[in-house]
């Protein structure tokens, strides 16, 4: 039995980085698909930390917020740093890109045609600074000499990115590098080519 349970709507949103790090580290886990209509019910809502999903289950411990599944995941295997420097600043980049995420999400759901165009324009302002830790860190990886929780989610958001507009990465070459270097992962190719992953839209709006 996988260890691992994600209960999620049928989108990649909040999951999308974590089912790529579980790919990439060679797990197998077991996806609940939790249909709005129940969801409006209220019963499984009411069970939920945070009155949210995603939720993540690793054997009997139950989690939410998709930052502590990637935290957790990280943890487990080997994805947080050699030392409690690493782990910091892992920390940090992984809260950078919340607030990228977080701000790619409300333009999304909340501003999406009315601010679609001056989201795209203001771009670069945000991963610019990305770039300048990926130019200077020379491992490829935002910290250290090998992959963090912080780079998938950090690559996962750069692919919803790429979505939403095409050439952002154009005059990026340490991003750009970063996400065809990732893409090329075994796993994570071999994930990012599965009906798994590619039925699922981006977000629960439609729009991307
Ligand atoms: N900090 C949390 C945020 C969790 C969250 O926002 N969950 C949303 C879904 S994840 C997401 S990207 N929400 C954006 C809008 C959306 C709502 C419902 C389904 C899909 C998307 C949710 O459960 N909405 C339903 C409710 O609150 O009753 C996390 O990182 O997991």
């Amino acid at each position: 039995m996988a260890p691992y349970t994600i209960t999620y709507f049928a989108v990649r949103g909040r999951c999308g980085a974590t089912r790529i790090m579980l790919a990439d580290q060679g797990q197998e886990w077991k996806e609940i698909v939790v249909s709005f209509e129940d969801w409006m019910k209220g019963d499984l809502k009411k069970t939920c930390v945070f009155g949210q999903l995603p939720k993540f289950e690793d054997g009997g411990l139950t989690l939410f917020q998709s930052n502590t599944f990637l935290r957790h995941l990280g943890r487990k295997h080997g994805a947080y740093g050699k030392n409690d420097c690493e782990a910091a600043q892992i920390d940090m980049f992984n809260d950078g890109v919340e607030d990228l995420r977080t701000k790619y999400l409300k333009m999304i759901y909340q501003e999406y045609e009315t601010g679609k165009d001056a989201y795209i324009k203001d771009l670069p302002n945000h991963l610019c600074k990305f770039e300048a830790v990926l130019a200077k860190n020379k491992s490829g990886f935002l910290v250290g000499d090998s992959i963090s929780f912080a780079d998938y989610s950090l690559f996962e958001v750069l692919l919803n990115h790429l979505v939403l507009s095409p050439t952002c990465l154009d005059s990026l070459p340490a991003l750009k590098s970063f996400v065809d270097t990732l893409s090329a992962r075994p796993k994570i190719k071999a994930f990012l080519d599965s009906e798994d992953y590619k039925k699922l839209p981006i977000n629960g709006n439609g729009k991307q």
